[in-house]
């Protein structure tokens, strides 16, 4: 197509989101079978109010993903275009300058499902088709409900109806290229959309974005640790998890992918696997309370912590965002957190839990410094466990349940191996707070509003 200004008669807009992959990607598939030409874009969405701005470890990721992607369209005959703009204007604007005949993508289920929908009408209305596909659940949430019809608000149960459903789709393949070589419309370049935050210095000794790095990721959890997983996953210092969390946050890898190739796996019926696939399950889980619950991340599910009174404590804060409060598990993972952009799930639970029970900062600080610091943030999946650790949260851990953040270094870190790696000098801070007294504190505060409706 060189230099042709416009796609030809049959041409289609895809636009990628949340699924920068070219495997088992319905949305691209759709496009390349029904189009004769195919152009790509990639819309950085800052101004509309439903989208969440990325926060700094993401937009590091994004940045080499598109990166990534951007070389494997190329060779699928698909050029990747680089826009920033609000959707609502800038997707309809665009298909009209491309004069694309269709538009296709793969779905969101967060607020931002508003601007899609407007956009799909919009388009309707042009006379553009606009097609959309399963995006990066392995359920689509309106096909999750107990008998009443209304969504599970506890795990077991939602899971057990996930797992009675027919199995996800099997992942289908890329495309064959497309005849001819990929076009050449105007674009912005990735240092303009996404200039890479100066930060990271170490991220890239840990993690590799895009396709490759999933597939890489996957290959490693399932030939050395799907075994172990089930007593490993719990001890930081093993460090015996998948590390799958950033590539399935940008759906470099769709979870039906990561779903099919443990089922085919001779240890597919073991405990290692059973839990993995459980915590599959829990994403989900985040996912679908997200689709009903688009204000996850600013109101707590149980209403009565509405009323709680937090502490206003700059100070505490960030002595915690340092990973400077005096308890080692707690600065170890936070300090990990800062250098690789992840921090162990287990650490997760504990550094949230002194944040919000022993601190008594609101839940949402915490929330938004991991949104701006994990690589793996994604709108659900955070101020869902931010609200399970808070005790407002669905299926939550009760507000009374307090993590002793001595206790599970003692428990999960006995030999200092994971403290001793990223905070070696954790007892030279003065603990932000007494445990017990900070407990006592915190048990008070919940009395105080347990008797309000949920
Ligand atoms: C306070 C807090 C905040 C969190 N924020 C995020 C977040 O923003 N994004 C995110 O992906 N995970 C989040 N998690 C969940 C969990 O810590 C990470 O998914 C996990 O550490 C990623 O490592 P892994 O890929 O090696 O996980 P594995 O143990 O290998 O698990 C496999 C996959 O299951 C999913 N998963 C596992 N546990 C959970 C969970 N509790 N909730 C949702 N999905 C889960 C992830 O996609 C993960 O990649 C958070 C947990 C806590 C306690």
């Amino acid at each position: 197509m060189g230099t042709c200004p416009t796609l030809s008669a049959m041409g289609a807009l895809l636009w990628f989101r949340d699924d920068l992959r070219v495997q088992d990607n319905l949305a691209l598939l759709a496009a390349c079978e029904s189009a004769e030409e195919v152009v790509a874009v990639y819309l950085l969405d800052e101004h509309s109010p439903e989208i969440r701005p990325l926060g700094g470890a993401s937009k590091w990721w994004l940045h080499h993903s598109l990166k990534a992607l951007h070389a494997e369209l190329r060779a699928l005959g698909i050029q990747l275009i680089f826009r920033t703009g609000a959707a609502r204007e800038a997707i309809p604007a665009l298909a009209k300058e491309v004069q694309a005949s269709a538009v296709f993508w793969n779905r969101r289920y967060g607020a931002s499902r508003a601007i899609d929908a407007d956009i799909k009408q919009h388009l309707h209305h042009e006379g553009i088709q606009a097609s959309s596909f399963p995006g990066h659940l392995l359920f689509e949430p309106w096909n999750i409900a107990n008998k009443q019809g209304d969504p599970y608000k506890v795990f077991t149960p939602f899971w057990r109806a996930c797992r009675e459903q027919p199995a996800p789709a099997y992942p289908k393949d890329a495309p064959d290229p497309l005849g001819g070589t990929p076009s050449d419309f105007p674009t912005a370049s990735l240092d303009q959309i996404l200039p890479l935050p100066t930060w990271p210095h170490e991220f890239a000794q840990h993690w590799q974005p895009g396709a490759a790095g999933a597939y890489e990721a996957l290959e490693d959890f399932l030939d050395h640790t799907i075994d172990e997983y089930a007593d490993g996953r719990d001890v930081p210092a093993l460090g015996h998890t998948s590390k799958l969390s950033p590539h399935l946050r940008f759906g470099e890898i769709s979870p039906r992918e990561v779903w099919h190739a443990v089922a085919e796996h001779p240890a597919h019926d073991s405990e290692g696997a059973r839990v993995f696939l459980s915590e599959l399950g829990w994403r989900e889980f985040a996912w679908h309370t997200l689709y009903r619950h688009p204000d996850l991340a600013t109101r707590g599910l149980d209403r009565r912590f509405d009323a709680m009174v937090w502490e206003h404590d700059p100070e505490g804060l960030t002595l915690w965002q340092q990973g400077k409060t005096g308890f080692g598990l707690v600065d170890a993972g936070l300090r990990e957190l800062w250098r690789t952009g992840t921090m162990h799930n287990r650490v997760r639970m504990a550094a949230a839990s002194l944040l919000v029970k022993n601190m008594m900062i609101d839940w949402r600080l915490g929330e938004q410094w991991f949104w701006d610091t994990l690589l793996d943030a994604d709108e659900a999946s955070n101020p869902f466990n931010w609200q399970w650790v808070a005790g407002c949260g669905a299926d939550a851990s009760p507000y009374f349940r307090i993590f002793n953040p001595e206790t599970q270094q003692k428990k999960f870190d006995a030999n200092g191996k994971y403290v001793n790696r990223w905070a070696p000098d954790w007892m030279a801070h003065t603990p932000v707070v007494d445990l017990r007294e900070s407990r006592a504190r915190a048990l008070t505060a919940f009395d105080a509003i347990k008797g309000l409706p949920r």
